[in-house]
C-alpha cells in the first residue's frame, strides 16, 4: 500500500539553498524513494514572486513523489501540519564575515517561527536548523517552542562532516563512500573540531584507521582541520555566495539518517541538545557523533573504551574500536584527557 505523504517545510525556499533543496526532497533523496511528500515553502513577501516561480518549476518537473506544494509568505500556513521542518530562511554571511555576524538578524526570525511551529506543526515534528548561526538559532527555537521535545530540535553540522569525508577521500584517493566515522565536535563555526581519530576506510583487506592510511599526523592535526573549519569561507570567496548544493545535500543526509536510521557500524555528526555527554554543558546545541534508529538519535558513548580516561572494560569503545591502553597518546582525541 502507498505511504501517506509527509509534509516537509522549507523556510527561505526562494533562496539559494532552497532552490537546490526542494527538488532533492521531491525526488525522494531526503525521505526515501517510496515516500510521497507535500512541500511547504515559506519566504518573505519581497520574495513571493520568486517563490511562486520555484513552485511553477516544481510543477513542471512532474516529480512522481510530489503530492502537493504550498508556497506562502504566511508562517502559520507554512507550519500547519508539517512532519519535518528545514529552517533555511535567513541572511547568509558575505566574504570577511563570521557566521555570528548575522546573529542579530537571524535570531529574531527564529523566535517568531518557533511559536508558529509549536502551535501548528504535526506532533513529533522533526526540526533541522540550517540558517546561521545554526547552533544558536536552534537553541533559540528550542527555547521559544518549549512544547516541542528538545530531542526534535537539531542543527546542521552534516555539511562539515561530509566536508571532512571529502578531504580524506581526496587525500587517500579512495571513494568517499568508503570513508566513515569522522566526527564534528562543537559548533557549526570556525571553532568546530573535526576529528578523524575514529574514522576508517574500507579496503580490500578490511577497515583501516584513517590515521594509519594517511600516515601524516602533521597534515591531519593541522591543514586538514583548518580546511574543514574554513571551507564555508573558501566557498564564499570562490563563488561569492555561500555553499548551497552541498548544504542542501547534507540537509537531506541529516534528515534521511534521522528518520530512516544510520547504517550498522556508522555514526554521523548532528547538532543536538547536550545531555551532558563528554562534559558538554546540558541544554546546549552541540555537534556530537550520533547513531539513529527508529526515528531517534542517540549520542555515541565511550563506555567500555580502553582509553586512559575510562575505567576500562572488555568491550571495544564504539568511538575508538582500535584504541587500547597501548595506543600512542598523540592518536587519542582530546576528550580522552578532559
Ligand atoms: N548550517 C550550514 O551548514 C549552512 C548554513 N547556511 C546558512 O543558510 C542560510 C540560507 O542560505 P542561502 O540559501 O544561501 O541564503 P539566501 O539569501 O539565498 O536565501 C535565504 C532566503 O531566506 C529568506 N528569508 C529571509 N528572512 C526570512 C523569514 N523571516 N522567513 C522566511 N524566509 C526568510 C530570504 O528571502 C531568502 O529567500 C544562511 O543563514 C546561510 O548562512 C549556508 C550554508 C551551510
Ligand atoms: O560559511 C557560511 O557562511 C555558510 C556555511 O555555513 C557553510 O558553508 O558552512
Amino acid at each position: 500500500m502507498a505511504k501517506e505523504p509527509m509534509r516537509v517545510l522549507v523556510t527561505g525556499a526562494a533562496g539559494q539553498i532552497g532552490y537546490a533543496l526542494v527538488p532533492m526532497i521531491a525526488r525522494g533523496v531526503m525521505l526515501g524513494a517510496d515516500q510521497p511528500v507535500i512541500l511547504h515553502m515559506l519566504d518573505i513577501p519581497p520574495a513571493a514572486e520568486a517563490l511562486n516561480g520555484v513552485k511553477m518549476e516544481l510543477v513542471d518537473a512532474a516529480f512522481p513523489l510530489l503530492k502537493g506544494v504550498v508556497a506562502t509568505t504566511d508562517v502559520v500556513e507554512a507550519c500547519t501540519g508539517v512532519n519535518v521542518a528545514v529552517m533555511v530562511g535567513g541572511f547568509p554571511r558575505k566574504e570577511g564575515m563570521e557566521r555570528k555576524d548575522v546573529m542579530s538578524k537571524n535570531v529574531s526570525i527564529y523566535k517568531s517561527q518557533a511559536s508558529a511551529l509549536e502551535a501548528h506543526a504535526a506532533p513529533n515534528c522533526k526540526v533541522l536548523v540550517v540558517a546561521n548561526p545554526a547552533n544558536t538559532n536552534a537553541l533559540i527555537l528550542k527555547e521559544f517552542a518549549p512544547s516541542i521535545p528538545e530531542k526534535n530540535v537539531t542543527c546542521l553540522t552534516r555539511l562539515d562532516h561530509n566536508r571532512a569525508l571529502g578531504q580524506i577521500s581526496e587525500r587517500l584517493n579512495v571513494q568517499v563512500s568508503d570513508v566513515k566515522n569522522v566526527i564534528i565536535w562543537g559548533n557549526h563555526s570556525s571553532s568546530q573540531y573535526p576529528d578523524v581519530n575514529h574514522a576508517t576506510v574500507k579496503t580490500s583487506t578490511g577497515e583501516k584507521p584513517v590515521r594509519e592510511l594517511v600516515s601524516d599526523d602533521e597534515w591531519l592535526n593541522g591543514e586538514f582541520i583548518t580546511t574543514v573549519q574554513q571551507r564555508g569561507a573558501a566557498i564564499i570567496k570562490a563563488r561569492k555566495f555561500s555553499s548551497a548544493l552541498s548544504a542542501a545535500s547534507s540537509a537531506c543526509d541529516h534528515i534521511r539518517d534521522w528518520v530512516l536510521g544510520t547504517p550498522e557500524g556508522t555514526f554521523v555528526s548532528m547538532g543536538v541538545y547536550s545531555d551532558g555527554s563528554y562534559g558538554v554543558p546540558s541544554g546546549l546545541i552541540y555537534s556530537f557523533p550520533v547513531t539513529c534508529s527508529g526515528g531517534e538519535w542517540k549520542i555515541v558513548q565511550e563506555d567500555g573504551c580502553h582509553c586512559p580516561r575510562a575505567d576500562g572494560g572488555e568491550d571495544a569503545c564504539l568511538l575508538m574500536p582500535r584504541v587500547n591502553s597501548t595506543t600512542p597518546r598523540e592518536q587519542l582525541p582530546p576528550q580522552c584527557f578532559e
